[in-house]
C-alpha cells in the first residue's frame, strides 16, 4: 500500500518543460495503438496457447496496469520487447489488483471471466475522467449472455457457468462494450448478435485476431456476430495496428508549428475524417508510397466540429482540435457528442493566454493570436496532450505537471517531439 502511494505520488509529480516556437518537421514512427493494444490483450487471454502480440505500445501506463491486473488474475502473460505471449493460464484465479480502477479497460476482465465460466469481484473500472463513463449496457449484455452480475461496494462480481448466445441491441454503439460482449460471446454455446455494435477500426481489428485464435467472429457496419466454440485454441502471431490517435496528434503538432511531417509505414485509412478536418482547415495531408505527408504552411481557416461514433470524429481528438483552433484566425466551435464533461482541459488552455470557452458540451475558441508559456496540469490524456500541443507555440516556457496522464496513452511523446525539433524536456 505505502508503495502504491509512493508511486501515485512520483507520477503526479512528473512534469514536461518546454520551450516554444520551434517548427517541428521530419519524419516520425509510430506506436501501437493504445485503444486497440488494450482490447487484444484481454482476446489474447481467451486462448489456451499463448498468442503472441507484436507492436504493443508497453510503455504505456495504461498497458502495463492491464497487464499486471490480467497476471494477478491468472492469465499468463510474457514479456519479449515490444511483444506480448498471452494466455489464458488459469485465468480467473485469485483476486483483482486495485490497480484494476485506474483505467477503464479493466472492464474486459467482466467478459474474459464469464467466458471462462469462472467467477470475479472487479473494482469499480477507472480511465480518464471524461463525465459519464457508463457500462450498464456491459452489464446488461453480460446478463442476456447467462452471466450472473452483482454490484456492490466493493465492485463489480461476475459469474457464469457458460453462455448461451442471445440477440443484444444497444442503444448506443459502445466501444468498450461491444469488445466485452464479443470476449464473453466467443466461448458461449449459439449465436450471439449485437445490434448497433461499434465497428471502428479497433475492433474490426480485433475480430480479425479472434478468428486467427479460433474464435468465429463477423463484423459489418454496426452487427457483430459471434458464434461461439468449445474451445479457442490461440498460438497465432498479429501486430498491434499503429495509434491513428497518435498520428493525428502529431500532423496537428507539426502544422500549429508551420512545419511539415512524414509518418512512415501508415496510410489515411483509419483517419479520413479527421484528414477531411484537417484539409478544410488548411492542413494539406496526403498518402504517398506507404507514409502519410502532412504540410502546415497555408494559414488556417477556423472551423467546426462535431465527435460521433466512428467513421466520425473520435471524442479522443477533440481536445487535439480545440488546441489546432488557436493557430486558426477567427471563431472555431468543438462540440462533444460522445462524453458529457470532456473539457476539463479548457481551464488549463486559458493559462497560456488562449480565449477559449466551454459551455455544456461544447468549447468556443478564437483562435490568431499569440499564446504565452504557462503551468497548466494534464487532467486528463488528451487535454494533456492539447497543452503540450499549445506550449509547443507558445512564446517562453511551459511546464506541464501530472504528466503521467499523457504517458498513459502516447508513448514516448517527449522523444517522438524532439525528433521533429521541439525543445522538450522531462527533468
Ligand atoms: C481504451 C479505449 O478504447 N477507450 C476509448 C473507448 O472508451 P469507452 O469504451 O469507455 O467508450 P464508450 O464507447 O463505452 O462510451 C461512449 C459513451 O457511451 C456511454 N455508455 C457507454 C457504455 C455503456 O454501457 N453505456 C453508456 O451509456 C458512455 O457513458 C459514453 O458517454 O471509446 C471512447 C469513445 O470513442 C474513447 O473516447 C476512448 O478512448
Ligand atoms: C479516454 C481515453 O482512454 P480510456 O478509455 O482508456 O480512459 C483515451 O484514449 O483518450
Amino acid at each position: 500500500m505505502a508503495m502504491t502511494m509512493e508511486h501515485q505520488r512520483t507520477n503526479q509529480q512528473k512534469t514536461m518543460r518546454i520551450e516554444g516556437g520551434r517548427e517541428l518537421s521530419g519524419t516520425i514512427r509510430l506506436s501501437g495503438a493504445k485503444n486497440a493494444a488494450l482490447p487484444m490483450i484481454a482476446a489474447a487471454c481467451l486462448g489456451e496457447e499463448p498468442t503472441i502480440l507484436d507492436n504493443v505500445p508497453i510503455e504505456l501506463r495504461d498497458v502495463q496496469i492491464l497487464i499486471r491486473v490480467l497476471r494477478e488474475a491468472g492469465a499468463y502473460i510474457a514479456l519479449e520487447g515490444s511483444s506480448l505471449a498471452c494466455a489464458r493460464g488459469d485465468f480467473p484465479r485469485g483476486t483483482v489488483n486495485r490497480e484494476a480502477s485506474e483505467i477503464r479497460y479493466s472492464l474486459l476482465l467482466l467478459g474474459l471471466a464469464a467466458a471462462h465460466r469462472g467467477e470475479l469481484l472487479l473494482p469499480m473500472p477507472g480511465g480518464c475522467k471524461i463525465g459519464d463513463r457508463k457500462y450498464d449496457l456491459h452489464l446488461m449484455g453480460l446478463q442476456r449472455l447467462g452471466a450472473r452480475i452483482e454490484e456492490t461496494e466493493a465492485g463489480i462480481r461476475v459469474a457464469s457457468e457458460g453462455g448461451v448466445g442471445a440477440d443484444i441491441e444497444f442503444y448506443l454503439p459502445t466501444t468498450s462494450g461491444t469488445e466485452n460482449l464479443m470476449i464473453a460471446a466467443a466461448l458461449a454455446s449459439g449465436r450471439t448478435t449485437i445490434l448497433n455494435a461499434n465497428t471502428r477500426p479497433e475492433i474490426m481489428e480485433m475480430a480479425k485476431l479472434m478468428n486467427l485464435m479460433g474464435a468465429k467472429v463477423s463484423c459489418s457496419n454496426r452487427v457483430v456476430q459471434i458464434d461461439g466454440q468449445s474451445r479457442i485454441q490461440g498460438g497465432v502471431r498479429y501486430a498491434i495496428m499503429p495509434g491513428w490517435d497518435e498520428a493525428v496528434t502529431y500532423i496537428v503538432a507539426s502544422a500549429m508549428t508551420g512545419g511539415e511531417i512524414c509518418i512512415a509505414d501508415f496510410s489515411l485509412d483509419f483517419i479520413r475524417e479527421d484528414v477531411r478536418h484537417l484539409r478544410e482547415i488548411g492542413v494539406d495531408v496526403f498518402e504517398w508510397g506507404g507514409a502519410v505527408y502532412a504540410s502546415g504552411k497555408k494559414q488556417k481557416r477556423a472551423f467546426d466540429l462535431f465527435t460521433a461514433p466512428y467513421p466520425g470524429i473520435n471524442s479522443d481528438m477533440q481536445p487535439i482540435f480545440a488546441a489546432l483552433a488557436f493557430t486558426a484566425a477567427g471563431k472555431s466551435t468543438i462540440t462533444d457528442l460522445r462524453f458529457t464533461d470532456r473539457f476539463r482541459y479548457v481551464e488549463e488552455l486559458k493559462k497560456f493566454g488562449g480565449s477559449i470557452h466551454a459551455f455544456g458540451n461544447t468549447a468556443i475558441v478564437e483562435g490568431g493570436r499569440p499564446l504565452q508559456g504557462a503551468h497548466a496540469t494534464a487532467t486528463d490524456l488528451r487535454g494533456g496532450a492539447s497543452c503540450v500541443l499549445a506550449a509547443l507555440i507558445a512564446e517562453g516556457e511551459s511546464i506541464i505537471t501530472n504528466v503521467s496522464q499523457i504517458e498513459r496513452g502516447y508513448e514516448n511523446i517527449a522523444g517522438k517531439l524532439r525528433q521533429l525539433g521541439a525543445r522538450i524536456d522531462t527533468p
